[in-house]
């Protein structure tokens, strides 16, 4: 598995460093209030995790799950929920959190979701923004790291559902992917 990465990109230390910058700022943000964090499925998971103990305000979570990208590296543009909340978000501080937000196609579409769900406000937390790849308009209150158009790995991000459990962000070696 290893052996498939051509570099790594963001390694376990600066991705434990910079969650735990993340954290400190929704922690002061959210001063007084209480966070609905809602993970989006499957790559958020790690990251959600780990961003979760890095906020010091009481916190719960629910996960939705919403697919626009088959087996492939590149978004199909369809966006379908897979999975919706368990709870209600009605007059609730949401905190949508994602992996990556690339085209944008796919948070688009939820938080446009969600907010005719009526939420006492909604903003998005993710670890990776690629923007050079952006098709529609997302806006970012909380954003880990700006990357380059490359197509990564590790730390949740899957190819082909292999190597989510990477503890670092990687660049895949070309001839492992045909896009
Ligand atoms: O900005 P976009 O172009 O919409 O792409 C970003 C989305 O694509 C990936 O999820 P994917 O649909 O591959 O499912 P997964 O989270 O289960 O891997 C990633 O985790 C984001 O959710
Ligand atoms: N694994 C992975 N999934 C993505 N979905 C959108 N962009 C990416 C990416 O760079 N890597
Ligand atoms: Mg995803």
């Amino acid at each position: 598995m290893i052996n498939d990465v051509e570099r790594v990109l963001l390694s376990e230390e600066q991705l434990a460093a910079r969650i735990v910058e993340l954290g400190a700022k929704i922690t002061a943000d959210y001063a007084g209030e209480e966070i609905l964090m809602i993970g989006v499925l499957r790559g958020a998971v790690l990251f959600m995790a780990d961003l979760a103990r890095a906020i010091k305000v009481p916190v719960a979570i629910d996960f939705m799950a919403v697919s626009s990208y088959g087996a492939g590296t590149s978004s199909s543009g369809v966006v379908r929920i897979l999975k919706d909340l368990d709870e209600n978000v009605e007059g609730k501080h949401v905190l949508v959190v994602e992996d990556i937000i690339d085209s944008g196609l796919t948070l688009n579409y939820l938080v446009d979701n969600l907010k005719s769900r009526q939420p006492a406000s909604i903003k998005i937390c993710t670890l990776l923004n690629k923007p050079d790849r952006r098709k529609v308009n997302v806006d970012i209150a909380y954003n880990g790291f700006t990357i380059p158009d490359y197509f990564v790995i590790g730390y949740g991000l899957d190819y082909a559902e292999k190597y989510r459990n990477l503890p670092f962000i990687g660049i895949l070696k070309p001839e492992i992917y045909q896009d």
